[in-house]
């Protein structure tokens, strides 16, 4: 049985501001550092290992990489890091608050710009302070790759490539895998491994800073996944993730 482990970044401080963060390098907050630990402390627990580990450029899903592989005592394993994994780029949503958008626009154009697959967020212009293109660690890409917004779809796009090329056949020849990466781009990821529909991958939310499993038949195909940790708790975590962009009544 082929082993894979996804790992959405521990709480970022965007995350506890609740806002639209997308290629924002954003880091931890206290939380997302105690997060990223107990991830690792899971993995180690329950008998995980890895040969080789995959992670975006922001740092808060490298940052939760390293302090996996020094809880796991693996801080030797071969690291790639690609902006492919990078999170779904969130246009001129990014620095705004979720709940805040949500009183403007509505939250059934928030849950539009967060959750469908094909429809983008309004666009930066390359003129925007925002633009990735005046970001060094992005200076090698072609500028068709740089994005000014990306929906779900975008990013399935940009890093399906990558999966398929580079990290499926190291999973295939039987090499155990760790990825830390974001909500969205590991959405694109379990959209494609579980074949979720457009409608179903709706309602995939993916927490902060939990450890999910997938084992693959010889076919490359789930054979089961799920969740390390307290199920109750790992379901709430999950509710706080799609709740961000509702308009919820005070307690
Ligand atoms: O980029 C962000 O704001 C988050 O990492 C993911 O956000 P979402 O759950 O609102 O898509």
């Amino acid at each position: 049985m082929k082993k894979l482990v996804l790992l959405r970044h521990g709480e970022s401080t965007w995350n506890k501001e609740n806002r639209f963060t997308g290629w924002t390098d954003v880091d931890l907050t206290p939380k997302g550092l105690e997060e990223a630990k107990n991830s690792g402390r899971l993995l180690r627990e329950n008998g995980f290992a890895f040969d080789v580990a995959y992670t975006s450029v922001l740092k808060r899903a490298i940052r939760t990489l390293w302090i996996v592989q020094d809880e796991m005592d693996q801080m030797w394993i071969p690291v790639n890091l690609t902006w492919r994994l990078n999170e779904r780029h969130y246009g001129a949503l990014q620095g705004l608050n979720k709940l805040e958008t949500a009183l403007k626009y509505g939250e059934e154009q928030v849950l539009i710009w967060r959750r469908s697959y094909d429809v983008q967020p309004p666009a930066l212009t390359p003129e925007d302070d925002r633009y990735p293109g005046f970001d060094a660690r992005y200076r090698d890409l072609a500028s068709e790759d740089i994005p000014l917004t990306e929906c779900l779809q975008d990013t399935v796009a940009r890093f399906l490539p990558y999966w398929n090329e580079t990290i499926a056949p190291q999973v295939n020849s039987g090499k155990r895998v760790l990825i830390t990466a974001h909500g969205n781009s590991l959405r694109a990821l379990v959209m494609y491994l579980d074949n979720l529909s457009r409608q179903e991958v709706m309602e995939l939310n993916i927490p902060t800073g939990v450890p999910l499993v997938y084992e693959l038949d010889d076919g490359m195909k789930p054979v089961r996944s799920y969740y390390l940790g307290d199920q109750a708790k790992i379901e709430q975590a999950m509710q706080v993730v799609a709740n961000q962009g509702k308009i919820l009544p005070q307690p």
